[in-house]
């Protein structure tokens, strides 16, 4: 792990209750799934009252990095594809969920989709990660 990272420290953007202009996710598994539900304020729009889509991508990334964490794999994102389908709306509650779609090695991929509040996929999303250590 890069030195001044530390997990301890929750100042994850996405996920940490430590960072105080993060997105304070919380994750939860369901099957073979992590999931999370977010609700989109106004400071996260980019055209006028609908989310921005780098924040979308970064709630599917981070779905996908807590997938591989919470199973003990320390893995940074190599590469990162997104389809915007829909648009999500300022004021809406979204669900977004990972799962792994195949290991080789050091390498995972897994996919992520961003529901909306009406369960219609808003974004889906592959990602490969890179195995770089363990959390113990
Ligand atoms: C508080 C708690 C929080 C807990 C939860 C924490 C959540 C945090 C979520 C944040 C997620 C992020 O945004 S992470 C941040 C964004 N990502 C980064 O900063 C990563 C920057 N890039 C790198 O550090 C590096 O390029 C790596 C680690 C990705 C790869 O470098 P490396 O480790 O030297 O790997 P290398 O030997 O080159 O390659 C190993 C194998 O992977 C393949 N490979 C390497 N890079 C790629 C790639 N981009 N796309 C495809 N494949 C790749 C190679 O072909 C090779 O396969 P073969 O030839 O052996 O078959």
């Amino acid at each position: 792990m890069p030195k001044g990272l530390s997990p301890e420290d929750n100042w994850c953007f996405a996920c940490g209750p430590a960072n105080p202009i993060g997105l304070k996710l919380s994750f939860y598994e369901e099957g073979e799934k992590v999931k999370a539900r977010f609700r989109v304020k106004p400071e996260h729009q980019g055209w006028p009252g609908l989310v921005h889509g780098g924040l979308l991508a970064t709630l599917c990334d981070e779905a996908m990095a807590q997938w591989l964490w919470r199973r003990g794999f320390v893995a940074f994102t190599g590469e990162l594809k997104v389809r915007f389908r829909r648009g999500v709306a300022v004021g809406e509650e979204v669900l977004v969920e990972a799962w792994l779609k195949e290991r080789k090695g050091p390498l995972f991929l897994l996919a992520a989709q961003v529901l909306n509040a009406a369960g219609l996929p808003a974004v889906t999303a592959e990602g490969k990660f890179i195995l770089k250590g363990h959390n113990p």
